[in-house]
């Protein structure tokens, strides 16, 4: 019986200014799925390790089998197969673990077919268990998670999705305090409509991320992770939020913001020199409020998603 193992990376979606635009891979943690092809038709999630039996098994439910079966729907093949999950990622985090579990399924399930589509062909998928995750298709977890580095989703009709550089030395510190956040409970606070004066101050700091990126600037990379579409509203249910960025700032961390929906924080640095000054300012400011927190540093993950051979 064949079987494929793969790997997806977690993701900082959103990077403050891109809601639902912008993304990025890191390397510190992620999903592992194995597929195993079976005789009877119809994809089955055998086990799942690592999510305190808190995910649901049902096919329908789980953002892996949801993503393979929309490859399937899109190939008309009825095939067979056994999932097992391996979950990396803590849920309900802004780290991107719906997502990083439906990549993960999607790259080994794509190989275990021969590989009918190319990596980037995946991503319309690996959306449609987003939808299921949390109610809307957004990319900016999954397109960074399996392509790696930061990751532009210019427009979403039809679907155009861009690679950007990663800057050398570019570190990211993940501050994940500990309680659950759903990504559907953290949209349903945003509002419909942006005023004109806030539509331009975001295009100013996204168009200012990007420049940052291709030219290098880590001083512009920092000063445009400012968000005032998303950041006021979803502040609110971070405790801390605005403490906790102005002590990481003082800890010469380039710039902080929510990862993808919350209650993760990510801070950007220049190499890794400032981690633990970023890490110390922040416990002590969790301390402080009584809540506990896990941080975690990475590089910037610039592979993405792979078949662990
Ligand atoms: N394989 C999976 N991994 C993580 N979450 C999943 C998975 N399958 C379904 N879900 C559902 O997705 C939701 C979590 O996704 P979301 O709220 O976007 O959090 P995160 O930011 O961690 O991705 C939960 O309701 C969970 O039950
Ligand atoms: N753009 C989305 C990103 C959600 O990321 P997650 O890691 O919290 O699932 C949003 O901001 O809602």
């Amino acid at each position: 019986m064949k079987a494929v193992r793969a790997f997806a990376p977690a993701t900082v979606a959103n990077v403050s200014c891109g809601f639902d635009i912008l993304g990025f891979a890191i390397d510190a943690m992620g999903d592992v799925v194995e597929v195993r092809e079976r005789k009877e038709p119809g994809l089955q999630v055998v086990s799942i390790a690592g999510d305190g039996g808190r995910l649901p098994l049902e096919a329908e439910k789980n953002t892996c089998a949801v993503a393979i079966q929309a490859m399937l729907d899109e190939l008309g093949k009825e095939v067979g197969m056994e999932i097992y999950l391996e979950k990396g990622l803590p849920l309900g985090s802004g780290m991107g673990s719906s997502a990083a579990s439906a990549v993960a399924a999607l790259v080994a399930a794509n190989r275990l077919l021969g590989e009918p589509f190319e990596k980037k062909q995946l991503l319309p998928f690996a959306m449609a268990a987003e939808k299921v995750a949390c109610g809307a298709g957004h990319a900016d977890n999954v397109a960074p998670s399996l392509l790696g580095g930061f990751v532009l989703i210019r427009d979403y009709h039809p679907l155009d999705v861009i690679k950007l550089p990663v800057p050398e030395g570019l570190h990211c510190t993940l501050l994940h305090p500990h309680f659950e956040l759903k990504t559907s409970d953290s949209r349903s606070v945003l509002r419909d409509h942006v005023s004109l004066k806030h539509s331009t101050i975001q295009s100013g700091n996204v168009a200012g991320l990007i420049a940052g990126l291709f030219q290098g600037d880590f001083e512009l990379i920092g000063r445009s992770l400012r968000d005032v579409i998303a950041e006021p509203y979803r502040a609110t249910l971070i405790p801390g939020f605005y403490e906790v960025k102005e002590a990481v700032k003082t800890a010469g961390a380039l710039g902080m913001g929510i990862s993808g929906s919350g209650p993760t924080l990510f801070a950007l640095s220049k190499g890794e020199g400032n981690v633990q000054s970023i890490i110390d300012a922040a416990q002590q400011v969790y301390d402080s409020i009584g809540l506990g927190v896990d941080a975690y540093h990475s590089a910037i993950n610039t592979q993405g998603a792979f078949v662990l051979e």
